[in-house]
């Protein structure tokens, strides 16, 4: 693939354009508002000038509404040799396209499993597929030629491309992100009116529940208006599950014995399939997830603190993971969990004490 055309320079078709280009592909980037296009453009994500010709791959990274009716009008204009669109659902959006009456041999419907709670260019990064899933829904009149184009720009983005079924992604998805974004804003909500004194106490386990709630709801009632059955039926599910989970902690509160016994057996049960399902979580490049040990260092909140740990790590041999940090509340200090091989830590943890570090258990 020599040049590419991005039509909606957000944080997703802005971070597959600087991937593109850092690959050396001339990449062309339009937006319906000119000021985002010109902001891509700027963070070396390409050129906003107009391509003089037809392109070699057209992205549509556009809200899921706008999908068909821009992938229509770029066919009309004959803008590029093959058309993909990244949006989050996959079966509705077709449909559409069919009902246009459109030749869709030319056309992948795609989804880049990776994304953030952000929107816009200035979110986008050139690493924001590295190593998750892409998924592809070619069908039966798809012509060669576009599947490799679409599997060139996965490879460009470092992503992993899976292949799938446009209403089996639909149903995946409404599973592992559609339902779980709906939870997320339902636990945020309940701190909209809480005392200033609760929220204060908030730690890392509500901030990884209610990370993506901070997303634009803009964008995500058009993902939900295109998927909204399979959501709603994991909803129920999830419902029958608080139904009971609720009926148990009210037994928890009885003076029978027996009722307590009964509420707290509740309890376990849903604990206990919860964590079989954290265990088919898939690790950072979609593989099993790894049992890695916690290395815990004291850091005051200083510019440049991370950096230095890394740099020590990396002096001692030892690849870092993954990485979180806690801020403690109100202090200028914060605790940063350094995930490594079990193997790795005894090693770590007597460099960094060696170089002035505060461990933590
Ligand atoms: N946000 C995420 O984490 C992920 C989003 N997606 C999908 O990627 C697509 C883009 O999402 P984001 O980049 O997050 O949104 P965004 O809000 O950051 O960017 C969307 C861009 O499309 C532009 N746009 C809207 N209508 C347009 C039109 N008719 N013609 C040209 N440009 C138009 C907007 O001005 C905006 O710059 C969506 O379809 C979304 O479902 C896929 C994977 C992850
Ligand atoms: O921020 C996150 O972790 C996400 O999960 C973002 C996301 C949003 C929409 C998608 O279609 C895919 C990924």
């Amino acid at each position: 693939m020599r040049t590419a055309l991005v039509i909606g320079t957000g944080l997703i078709g802005t971070s597959a354009a600087l991937a593109l280009t850092q690959r050396g592909v001339t990449v062309h980037l339009v937006d319906h508002d000119p000021e985002q296009a010109r902001t891509a453009a700027a963070l070396g994500a390409g050129t906003d000038e107009v391509p003089d010709g037809r392109v070699d791959l057209a992205i549509i990274a556009a809200p899921p509404a706008h999908v068909a009716t821009v992938l229509a009008d770029a066919m009309r204009r004959d803008a590029a040799r093959g058309y993909i669109d990244v949006a989050s659902v996959k079966g509705g959006p077709r449909r559409e396209l069919e009902h246009l009456g459109l030749d869709l041999s030319s056309y992948i419907g795609t989804h880049p499993m990776s994304g953030r709670e952000k929107s816009g260019p200035l979110a986008a990064s050139g690493d924001l597929f590295e190593g998750r899933p892409w998924v592809l829904t070619p069908t039966r009149d798809t012509d060669t030629e576009v599947l490799n184009l679409a599997l060139e720009l996965v490879s460009h983005c470092r992503a992993v491309p899976v292949v799938m079924d446009a209403d089996a992604h639909d149903r995946a998805v409404a599973l592992v992100s559609h339902m779980p974004h709906l939870v997320s804003n339902m636990v945020a909500a309940r701190l909209q009116h809480a005392e200033e004194a609760a929220v204060r106490l908030c730690g890392q386990g509500i901030r990884d529940v209610t990370r993506i709630a901070a997303s634009d709801p803009g964008m995500w009632i058009d993902i939900l208006s295109a998927n909204p059955g399979p959501v709603a039926d994991l909803l129920a599910d999830v419902s029958t599950d608080l139904d009971e989970t609720v009926r148990a902690l009210r037994a928890l509160q009885s003076s029978d014995e027996a009722k307590r016994q009964e509420g707290s057996a509740g309890i376990e049960d849903v604990l206990r399939r919860g964590n079989a399902g954290q265990v088919r979580v898939p690790g950072k490049h979609g593989s099993a997830p790894r049992v890695y040990e916690v290395v815990a260092v004291l850091i005051d909140d200083q510019p440049g603190q991370l950096a230095r740990i890394f740099a020590d790590a990396g002096m001692a041999g030892v690849n870092i993971e993954d990485v979180r940090i806690e801020h403690a509340t109100g202090q200028q200090a914060g605790l940063v969990q350094l995930m490594v091989e079990p193997k790795s830590v005894p090693v770590l943890s007597a460099a960094l004490r060696e170089r002035g570090w505060a461990l933590r258990q």
